[in-house]
């Protein structure tokens, strides 16, 4: 007997490492190796969104480069989706938010490996960025496998809650997509049953089709991959600010 609950046992086993309140601030992992360091030291100081100044009432200042719309990634992982989308769409600016520090230097590496000038990056809590951005600026959305916090008692710990919702509702343009990914039938229900409660979304689903097959072009995910690996799969939910 080690006197370990379910929820402990849960939390060593895979749940992301605890924090202060419903999230934890900045993450690491194992060390950084030296080319990561490096660019954590060199790219991102310029890549970094700066919230203490208030943000530009167009997000098109953020960019060097002409873009047309403005997507956020929130949660990025090891940003291979990502890197994918902004090589895909040069016209687009991406914001991608990532706590896990192993994470924003493997997307730094990314960025520079395939030349990314549409990229800008926040390495700490997401939820400041979604405060930080004006009203009506994010074109689309990606909330891709969010932390699971499988355990009923942690589940206010999830990102997309109701007052999460409202929030991303205020920075959206009215018709952006929001794009939820999860593998946990659970989570999908609890954000599907808030949605239905929103004023402020659509599901567009139509068939069971729609949320059994990924959105055009879609490659895995680092998660996605492990969790087909264990015998799980992936829900695509569309969600449409009205
Ligand atoms: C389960 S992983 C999925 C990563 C990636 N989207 C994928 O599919 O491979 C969830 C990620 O979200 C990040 N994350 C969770 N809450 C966050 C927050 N409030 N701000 C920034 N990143 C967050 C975690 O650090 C983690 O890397």
């Amino acid at each position: 007997m080690t006197g370990e609950n379910e929820d402990e046992k849960a939390d060593r086993e895979g749940a992301p490492p605890r924090g202060h309140g419903a999230f934890f601030g900045r993450r690491k992992g194992k060390t950084l190796r030296p080319g990561h360091a490096g660019l954590m030291a060199a790219s991102l100081p310029d890549l970094r969104l700066d919230l203490d100044r208030p943000a530009p009432a167009d997000l098109h200042a953020l960019f060097p480069v002409d873009i047309r719309q403005v997507w956020l990634e929130i949660g990025f992982g090891g940003g291979e989706h990502l890197t994918q989308r902004a090589g895909e769409n040069p016209d687009v600016g991406f914001i991608g938010c990532e706590a896990y520090v192993n994470g924003t230097a493997k997307m730094l590496a990314q960025i520079e490996q395939n030349g990314l000038a549409n990229v800008r990056l926040w390495d700490e809590d997401a939820k400041r960025v979604v405060e930080w951005l004006p009203p009506a600026s994010i074109d689309r959305l990606y909330l891709l496998y969010p932390d699971p916090w499988p355990k009923r008692r942690h589940r206010k710990r999830r990102f997309l809650g109701e007052e999460m919702l409202a929030r991303l509702a205020r920075i959206l343009k009215p018709g952006a997509e929001l794009r939820f990914a999860t593998d946990i039938d659970d989570y999908a229900a609890y954000a599907l049953a808030r949605v239905a409660r929103s004023a402020d979304f659509v599901w567009t689903a139509e068939r069971q089709a729609d949320w059994l097959t990924p959105w055009e072009g879609w490659r895995s995910t680092r998660y996605e991959a492990k969790a087909l690996r264990e015998g799980r799969r992936g829900a695509y939910f569309t969600f449409r600010r009205v």
